[in-house]
């Protein structure tokens, strides 16, 4: 796999990645039916260091699933890491405390479990969907994602039709779904034919007592 991307030119790659503040500097976007979407552009600092650790450390699968009668690769790559596993990296834990301070969710529903998707190239994506919460999708919730490497078109849509919105996610930006999103809207990374280079993100979900 090649991992060259085109790093930033204000990081250094040797730096430790730090996070700025949340307060007074996320930007809140106001959906349809009570959902909404956060921005924070360039939350993590001194992200190619972020990137070149993910990359290297964490253990990355290719998923299959079945599709109709075939089975085929999922085009990204996976790894997730479970209510109570050490993150991969300790600027992860410190963006789930902030995030739980900032959100000040309620106990039960804190930031807990961590999803990574490694998209190697414009060719790799994730169709539209809801994110679930545990078993059900019926509730609302919160996905708070944090991207490193090449910027991605995060893409929202209500789920019986409507306009398409366009959020652009650049290296070490947070971008945090709320309220109703996963129930309402869809979201996708989708294909692009732009040359981009590869893209980490690291989706935090609160679980949900059973
Ligand atoms: O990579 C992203 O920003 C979104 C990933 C996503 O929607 C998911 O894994 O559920
Ligand atoms: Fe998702």
């Amino acid at each position: 796999m090649n991992l060259d991307f085109q790093t930033s030119l204000f990081d250094d790659i040797d730096a430790d990645p730090e996070l700025e503040e949340l307060p007074g500097t996320v930007e809140r976007t106001m959906l349809d039916a009570g959902a909404w979407v956060d921005l924070r552009p360039g939350w993590v600092t001194n992200s190619d260091a972020l990137f070149e650790r993910l990359a290297v450390d964490v253990p990355w699968h290719a998923d299959r699933r079945e599709m109709y009668d075939r089975v085929v690769d999922v085009p990204r790559l996976v790894s997730h890491f479970g209510s109570g596993a050490a993150y991969p990296d300790t600027v992860l834990t410190r963006a789930q405390h902030a995030l739980n301070d900032y959100y000040g969710r309620p106990p039960g529903q804190v930031f807990d479990t961590a999803g990574l998707c490694f998209y190697r190239t414009g060719d790799d994506s994730v169709a539209w969907h809801g994110d679930r919460v545990g078993r059900t999708i019926d509730r609302d919730t919160m996905v708070a994602i944090v991207s490193v490497g090449a910027a991605r078109t995060l893409s929202l849509r209500p789920k019986g039709g409507g306009e398409t919105l366009r959020f652009p996610v650049g290296h070490g930006d947070l971008v945090v779904m709320g309220g109703s999103c996963q129930r309402t809207h869809e979201h996708a990374i989708l294909k692009t034919k732009q040359a981009v280079g590869p893209r980490i993100s690291v989706q935090f979900r609160p679980v949900w007592p059973k």
